[in-house]
């Protein structure tokens, strides 16, 4: 190893070097992901690019290679990145999510494609699956949980009407903020703008520090935070994303009630992933109404040992079965033991439908 140079002038000479191999090293990167999407091409003309199952891998990979000083997080993040960056090469992801601009789920579509998709706002959860199933859009991002407020309904019911599979899901750690314009008058604050399920995830604090103020629920947090540009008593609860798209002030940071708040998401898209070796696998299960339903259903899982993650009922739509499961758990629909598990998951149910193996969220 060189010797570790000490003024300032040859560390930055240092620094530039680096810089130009590593220049060096992510351009050849980049050119080889252009040959494999090559390679696709000519083995398959509607090839699709995006590969989840190797992009996680890629991302384990580092992660478990890195030996700091930078924190293995922070270097998949970079890696992410690169890879976006190399994927848009090959071809530009389109992804819808719920919107608009600046909520939760944007970041959560950034943080799963990063930056160099086109991301595109749309107004519902249904219309997040309506514009993948028309092509419009390759993959879609919905919310489907929250560590606080629990399951997002409309994104289970649409997946009971929907032929679209789960190619992947990114957990969020949710950090609310109170921001405020430059023409706020902070100390007159009477009215606060924000998402239902972001006035449920702050309520203590609020209590505590707003008591007098009128709650006002409106569509999402970026709506709120849009909002309060333009009133000078008012305030909004919302994320990072929002703040900087409107050129907000935080007054005061990282309000949530319970400090592990996250919200999971699901990526919803065409193909069937392959392993990635560390997969969940989402399924929907109707059930006749009859004694001893659930134990039936589960003990199958129970005596092959599969590890569930989920489990949520919701009422079934079409009033021919009582009961609807929506059950996450840890494996994928190609091992020989979740085969078994499923032939005899489908002998005691109404209905299965499997909505996807996907690789387990690595960021
Ligand atoms: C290069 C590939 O295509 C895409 C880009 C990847 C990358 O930059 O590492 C990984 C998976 C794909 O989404 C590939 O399939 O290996």
């Amino acid at each position: 190893m060189s010797e570790t140079p000490v003024n300032l002038d040859e560390l930055r000479n240092r620094i530039d070097a680096i810089d130009t191999e590593i220049l060096r090293l992510i351009s050849e990167r980049a050119t080889c992901a252009q040959t494999v999407a090559q390679v696709k091409t000519a083995e398959d003309p509607h090839a699709v690019f995006y590969r989840p199952e190797r992009e996680a891998q890629v991302l384990r990979r580092i992660m478990a290679l890195n030996a700091g000083p930078l924190d293995s997080e922070e270097m998949a993040r970079l890696f992410r990145e690169i890879m976006s960056a190399c994927l848009a090469l090959e071809q530009p992801v389109k992804v819808a999510y719920l919107g608009p601009e600046g909520t939760f789920t944007q970041q959560a579509a950034l943080k799963h494609f990063g930056e160099s998709a086109k991301s595109l706002p749309m107004a519902a959860i249904d219309e997040v699956f309506r514009e993948v199933e028309a092509g419009a859009a390759n993959y879609g991002v919905v919310p489907v949980e929250n560590s606080t407020e629990g399951v997002v309904n409309h994104t289970l019911d649409s997946f009971m009407d929907s032929s679209m599979k789960i190619s992947g899901e990114v957990v969020l750690r949710i950090h609310h903020h109170l921001l405020v314009s430059s023409t706020t008058r902070q100390d007159k604050i009477s009215r606060i703008y924000s998402h239902p399920q972001s006035f449920a995830q702050c309520r203590k604090w609020l209590d505590a520090h707003y008591p007098q103020a009128e709650r006002v629920p409106v569509s999402s947090n970026a709506e709120a935070a849009r909002l309060v540009k333009t009133e000078w008593h008012s305030a909004a609860i919302a994320g990072d994303m929002a703040a900087k798209l409107y050129g907000l002030d935080k007054i005061a940071e990282k309000i949530e009630d319970r400090p592990d708040n996250s919200t999971r998401f699901l990526i919803i898209g065409h193909e069937s992933v392959p392993m990635s070796g560390d997969d969940k696998t989402s399924l929907v299960v109707a059930m006749r109404n009859q004694p001893g339903a659930l134990h039936d259903l589960l003990e199958p899982f129970h005596r092959h040992q599969i590890d569930l993650t989920r489990l949520e009922t919701r009422p079934s739509r079409t009033g021919a079965w009582n009961y609807v499961f929506f059950i996450d758990f840890k494996g994928h629909i190609d091992q020989p033991v979740v085969v078994a598990m499923l032939e005899e998951v489908r002998l005691r149910a109404a209905e299965v439908k499997v909505l996807g193996s996907y690789p387990q969220g690595v960021l």
